[in-house]
């Protein structure tokens, strides 16, 4: 079986590649970073280790790579022959790998109707979806009915913690132990061979709210506020007690939408909380706060991990001050060498950041949940 992965990152070879050699697939790695691709492709394995207390390795092997920048027929020509193709590449670069996907669709349907899945593994509701549209956008009337029988897109969540990396070998990668990989079974077609150790559900909405609205809802809010606390990494920031008891607030919000939402058992997840937070706080990782706090502007648009679970704590009239303060936080994000939090960091001066917290949260001014993110910015500002 073969599988494309596009981006060889922290995230794709920790846990995307690895799971996907395991299970028996010959794996190719896509990336623009041309190191990563000549490495994988000399050396066809590269390790991963665990970050506990046995630090124990293993080999992933059966891999090679491409470039996405000089090896882009070789790309589309893969594609054409996978039975699946997965991405890890951040959510805003899932529109500058369409086309290949789109090629590589065309050349594929055109002499086939081999079933194809293709799986946005990235930290967004419903990722493969906006994947999907993106390429549908780029595909002929013809093409696109073909593909529509053959070529499915099924939405997933992934958690596992992946720091970035700095080791003499640039393909080895630190990972946590714990893993999750849910897929929207709903949105497969016949003839996909399950993955081991994938856990397939008929309705991903309470996974992927679930993942999104605790674990990355509660890391970004330890990012921005141990940022302000000047932390670096985000071990030291929850080593901080009333951090934590901050970002545990936070949880609880969120912790309030999800069981009133979803039918969560309110004990249960407050045992995922806690799980959570020891996850963050693992020992054996080094997770910098610059690396969880990345793309503000990402996570404070309207469908993310702030924003959207306020907007459904408002809804439900439970508090949503903790998400509120966490925003806040995020706009004090000033991280010179990450784009977004330096476009952030202009709007706010140029605009004001009444004007700000608008254009990217799309909350108008007088919102309920506007007014507590500039409550609780005055208070964070002193
Ligand atoms: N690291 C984690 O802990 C973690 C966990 C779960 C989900 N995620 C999600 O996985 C995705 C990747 O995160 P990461 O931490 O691995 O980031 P990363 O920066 O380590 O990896 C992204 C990779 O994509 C490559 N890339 C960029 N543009 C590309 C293009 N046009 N074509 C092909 N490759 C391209 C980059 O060179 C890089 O190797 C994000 O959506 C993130 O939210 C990360
Ligand atoms: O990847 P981002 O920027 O969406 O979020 C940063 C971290 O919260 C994230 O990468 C987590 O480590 C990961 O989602 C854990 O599963």
């Amino acid at each position: 079986m073969k599988a494309v992965h596009f981006g060889a990152g922290n995230i794709g070879r920790g846990f995307i590649g690895l799971l996907l050699s395991q299970a028996g697939y010959e794996v190719c790695f896509v990336d623009v970073n041309e190191d990563f691709v000549s490495q994988l492709q000399k050396r066809g394995e590269y390790p991963v280790t665990l970050a506990s207390d046995g630090q124990e390795t293993v080999m992933v092997n059966n891999v090679t790579a491409l470039s996405s920048v000089t090896h882009a027929a070789e790309v589309v020509a893969a594609i054409a022959e996978a039975d699946l193709v997965t991405t890890a590449v951040g959510v805003s670069i899932l529109k500058f790998i369409a086309g290949a996907v789109a090629d590589g669709i065309s050349k594929r349907v055109a002499v086939s109707a081999a079933p194809l899945h293709i799986i946005a593994c990235e930290n967004a509701i419903g990722g493969s979806a906006q994947l999907k549209e993106l390429v549908h956008a780029k595909l002929d009337e013809d093409t696109r009915r073909k593909a529509d029988a053959s070529v499915a897109f099924p939405n997933a969540a992934v958690d596992r913690i992946v720091p970035l990396q700095k080791h003499d070998d640039i393909l080895k990668v630190v990972v946590e132990p714990f893993y999750e990989w849910v897929v929207d079974s709903s949105q497969m077609i016949p003839g996909y061979t399950p993955i081991e150790g994938v856990h397939y559900v008929e309705n991903l909405e309470p996974y992927i709210e679930r993942k999104l609205f605790t674990v990355n809802t509660g890391h970004c809010s330890a990012a921005y506020l141990g940022y302000l606390r000047g932390y670096e990494t985000i071990q030291q920031a929850m080593a901080d007690e009333p951090l934590t008891a901050l970002v545990r607030e936070v949880l609880e919000e969120t912790g309030a939408v999800l069981v009133q939402k979803h039918g969560f058992d309110k004990a249960e997840h407050s045992k995922y909380i806690d799980k959570i937070l020891e996850r963050f706080r693992n020992p054996a990782l080094t997770d910098e706060v610059s690396r969880v706090g990345r793309s503000p502007l990402r996570k404070l648009s309207p469908n993310d991990r702030l924003v959207s679970p306020a907007l459904q704590a408002c809804e439900r009239g439970l508090s949503y001050t903790a998400l509120t303060r966490s925003m806040a936080a995020a706009l004090l994000f000033d991280v010179t060498d990450d784009p977004e939090a330096v476009e952030l960091q202009a709007a706010i001066a140029e605009l004001g950041v009444e004007a700000a917290v608008t254009k990217y949260t799309g909350l108008a001014a007088d919102h309920e949940i506007h007014q507590s993110v500039m409550a609780e910015y005055g208070k964070l500002k002193k």
